[in-house]
């Protein structure tokens, strides 16, 4: 199944995949352990070392509510910008787009959300009135060349609500891409889906728009992310949300685990014969310091395994 799996993707031409590293923003926002924004800078400044062509840095939310990114302006302006990475930044609504931008921001992510309960629990308010927000967004943001991903989370399952229909994810991804976001990300935020379930939701998503308009963010609470990907990868989608040795959750989704570890997405995709330009070595490194920072092991199974004696293919 696996290795049919592969020769799939393989046979789809897929040569290039673009990793969206979203550990320093999805990772760190949910972690116990608040870090000073120093640290988070030198994490983000070594994620651009290592050939990532988009990381997630912060996000312009209320402190009140996820006090882990309260020193958004500070990360954003004090992280040395390399040429041809892109930084994106959250933002719920105009008031964090307009700090965001202050902050010196060239792209941002609204988000929403397939499930009505996680939507009030997330932001505060229904779909409806999370797109009118997202509106003004996109038009500021057109207004100042800003460009806009979109997130549309629990599109397999809510911890409010349990299974989402794939129709539900496909009208927040139209309105979305109505609105003007150049992607839509796909977050299974509780890390519920199977292959099985992600064919389904993919299998209506992907009759909104062309598949160079989505990207799946796989959380990894039941051992999943890995096969998700690939079973995505398989329709061929080819961008993909990691979390540098899998930090985080998300704080509206309690228990769920972080994101696919960018260290095991980048080690299948070598072996697949994939290219993604990032250099695993010092992708491994900069998980071996977020995690001595944060004072916990690593969620990535490849970082584990290159402190003991394995030889890595
Ligand atoms: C969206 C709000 C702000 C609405 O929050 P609200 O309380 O409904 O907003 P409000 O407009 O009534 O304002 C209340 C207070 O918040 C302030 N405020 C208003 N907006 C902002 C802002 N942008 N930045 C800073 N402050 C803000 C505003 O100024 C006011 O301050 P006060 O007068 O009480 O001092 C709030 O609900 C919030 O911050 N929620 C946090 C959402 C969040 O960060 N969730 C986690 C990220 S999403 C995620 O992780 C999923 C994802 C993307 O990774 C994909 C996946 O895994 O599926």
């Amino acid at each position: 199944m696996l290795l049919k799996s592969i020769s799939r993707v393989i046979k789809r031409n897929l040569s290039s995949v673009r990793i969206v590293e979203v550990g320093p923003r999805d990772g760190l926002q949910n972690e116990p352990k608040v870090l000073p924004a120093s640290i988070k800078i030198e994490l983000i400044n070594r994620l651009s070392k290592t050939g990532l062509k988009s990381i997630e840095a912060t996000s312009f939310v209320s402190a009140k509510w996820v006090p882990q990114m309260g020193d958004n302006t500070e990360v954003l302006r004090g992280i040395e910008k390399v040429e041809g990475v892109s930084y994106p930044v959250l933002t719920p609504n105009l008031k964090g787009f307009e700090a965001a931008l202050e902050a010196g921001a060239k792209e941002v992510a609204v988000f929403g959300a397939a499930s009505e309960s996680f939507t009030k629990k997330n932001v505060n308010c229904s779909i409806k009135e999370s797109i009118e927000r997202f509106e003004s967004v996109l038009k500021a943001a057109q207004n100042n060349k800003v460009k806009v991903r979109g997130y549309v989370s629990t599109v397999i399952g809510c911890p409010y609500e349990g299974k989402i229909k794939p129709s539900a994810v496909a009208m927040v991804s139209e309105k979305l891409l109505a609105l003007g976001c150049y992607e839509i990300s796909l977050g299974d935020t509780i890390g519920v889906g199977t292959p099985g379930t992600f064919k389904e939701m993919l299998n209506e998503v992907l009759k909104v728009d062309s598949v160079d308009k989505f990207a799946v963010h796989c959380h990894d609470t039941y051992g999943q992310a890995l096969p998700n990907i690939l079973t995505s990868l398989e329709f061929g989608i080819s961008v993909v949300d990691a979390s540098v040795s899998g930090l985080g959750g998300c704080p509206y989704a309690r228990g769920a685990s972080g994101n696919a570890a960018t260290e095991d997405v980048i080690y299948m995709l070598n072996g697949c014969g994939v290219e993604t330009g990032i250099n695993l070595d010092l992708l491994i490194d900069a998980g071996k310091y977020i995690c001595e920072e944060l004072g916990r092991p690593s969620e990535s199974k490849v970082n584990r395994a290159t402190r003991k004696i394995q030889p890595k293919l």
